[in-house]
């Protein structure tokens, strides 16, 4: 990855798309449906949440339901062609995109990331670019090596052969602002497949998703087959939930909407023609755990970057951070507050803003109620603690020290700049993983630093249910065959060709 220093090509580059795009905001954005890009009049629009008193990102037509109704039609129309085009071909196509993002539209798309949804340059680049292809290329190989995954015995008179069907019907996609490559994903998984998908974008991250459907599409998906339907969620998502050829729900987003989807699903089970599968992906509350023999300022420097990279918008972000009293009295909060302090935030155009602004004036609110209710409770606020939304929705990266280790912050997903730490004594190890275990249902990301490898192992036992998506999603990780299966019905088929039998009776029924 190109890492963009002053003076640098790739710098030079990006800063020029920028002021390009700059030029041409507010884009506008159509619905595009079996690949016609259509205009409903009805427009709502993306800011850049850097400066919000400027022009917006994009004005994007919502879609209509006569519009949803003609895009879930038109997939499940092509549904049978696109499943019968050959593996090679629909690889091929997978794999142009994947060079599209990384050649043709690399700045665009890092353009649209950072204007769109707040990311600096170094983080739009590991999401729209890196990732995105990536995302492309691996689904590329993982297909094909789960095509390989076939009956291991063939007998002498017989073959059997596993073909991996898509899904009949369509797949609903419902993306996060927070990652430009995530969008992609949810949309490339069945459809590489051969199955067909409605995506339903975040508003928040709409013309990074249009580009990546542009793409796509120019790189040969045909237009039924992935058909992009932004606009108001609720309505768009529950007409697709009630469709009878709703066949699967493929989600990335928070807890509390993965759970109403799920009700919804589960109390129309009749409308439907099969059983619909649910894959999601929600919240997370990141902890990081320090180790006694942990190096001081490798450990704050990793604190940092996973707290309050692109503002701890990621579900991976760290939220929760557990300090053994030696360290902390060998001075490790202290440097983490220093250094924390030292966090440069503003418009994400200038670069040496390590961090932008949050996404929305809802989130910045909400950010800010938060941190008020855990100084209520008593929390200590080191470091930061306010916000200014009057150019940007800026917040200030907040350092909590609690005494409580069950205290709100602790447990409930922030989503922001935000870092509760709390101290645990050495000799706690144990007792300690047993509490990170405890404090939250959500289990999704954290991380251990120590240089005791028996210290590592103890953890690594304690913590199993602790990490690994168990509580924050259905747990079909990216990046495995696993996550495809979940698009596929597996057909057995078998060939005879041993000769034909003379007798019905077996031997064993012979007087
Ligand atoms: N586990 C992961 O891999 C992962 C990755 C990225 C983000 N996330 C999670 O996503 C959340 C942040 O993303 P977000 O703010 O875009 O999430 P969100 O739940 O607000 O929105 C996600 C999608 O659901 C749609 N949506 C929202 N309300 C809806 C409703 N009532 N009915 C139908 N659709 C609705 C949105 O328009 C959007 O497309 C965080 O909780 C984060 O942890 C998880
Ligand atoms: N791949 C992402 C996960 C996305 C969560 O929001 C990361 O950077 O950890």
């Amino acid at each position: 990855m190109p890492t963009y220093p002053p003076g640098s090509a790739e710098r030079k580059a990006i800063d020029e798309a920028l002021v390009e795009m700059k030029k041409q905001m507010p884009f506008e954005v159509p619905c595009v449906i079996n690949g016609k890009e259509i205009k409903t009049g009805n427009k709502l629009k993306q800011l850049t949440p850097d400066s919000v008193n400027t022009a917006p990102l994009c004005e994007y037509h919502a879609a209509t339901p006569e519009l949803v109704t003609e895009a879930i039609e038109g997939a499940v129309k092509v549904q049978k062609a696109w499943a019968a085009t050959s593996w090679y071909d629909r690889a091929t196509i997978f794999l142009k995109a994947a060079a599209l993002v990384s050649g043709k539209y690399r700045n665009q798309l890092i353009a649209a990331t950072m204007l769109g949804q707040g990311k600096n340059v170094w983080q739009a680049d590991i999401d729209a670019i890196a990732e995105l292809a990536d995302f492309f290329k691996f689904s590329v190989k993982l297909v094909d090596d789960g095509y390989k995954n076939q009956p291991l015995i063939t007998p002498d008179d017989a073959v059997n052969r596993i073909e991996y069907r898509p899904l009949e019907g369509f797949v609903l996609a419902v993306s996060p602002f927070n990652f430009t490559a995530i969008g992609g994903n949810l949309v490339t998984v069945p459809s590489i497949l051969g199955g067909v998908c409605v995506w339903k974008p975040s508003p928040m991250a709409t013309y990074a998703n249009y580009l990546t459907h542009k793409i796509l599409l120019e790189a040969g998906v045909p237009g039924s087959v992935i058909q992009f339907v932004p606009g108001d969620a609720p309505q768009i998502v529950d007409q697709c939930l009630s469709h009878r050829d709703f066949a699967a729900l493929h989600f990335t987003g928070s807890t509390d909407v993965l759970r109403s989807l799920w009700t919804k699903i589960g109390s129309q089970m009749t409308t439907y023609r099969s059983y619909p599968r649910i894959i999601g992906e929600t919240g997370g509350k990141n902890f990081h755990l320090i180790h006694k023999s942990a190096d001081i300022k490798a450990t704050v420097i990793h604190c940092i970057r996973s707290g309050f990279e692109y503002c701890g918008q990621k579900c991976s972000a760290l939220s929760r951070l557990y300090i053994p009293r030696s360290l902390y009295e060998a001075g490790w909060l202290d440097e983490f507050v220093k250094q924390t302090k030292e966090i440069k935030v503003g418009p994400v155009t200038d670069h040496v803003n390590f961090t932008g602004p949050v996404i929305n004036e809802a989130s910045f609110d909400r950010i800010l109620k938060l941190i008020n209710q855990a100084k209520e409770e008593g929390g200590k606020i080191l470091a930061g603690g306010s916000g200014d939304k009057s150019q940007g929705y800026f917040v200030e990266p907040t350092i909590i020290l609690t005494e409580d280790p069950h205290s709100l912050t602790m447990k409930k997903e922030v989503f922001g700049p935000v870092v509760t730490a709390y101290v645990y004594e050495d000799d706690k190890w144990a007792e300690t993983c047993d509490l990170i275990d405890n404090t939250t249902d959500y289990a999704l990301t954290g991380s251990v630093f120590s240089n005791d490898r028996a210290a590592l192992a103890e953890a690594s036992e304690l913590l199993r249910n602790a990490a690994g998506s168990l509580g924050s999603g259905t747990n079909d990780k990216s990046g495995t065959w696993a996550h495809f299966s979940r698009f596929v019905s597996a057909r057995t088929i078998k060939e005879n060709f041993g000769a034909d039998p003379t007798d019905f009776r077996h031997p064993s029924n012979l007087a």
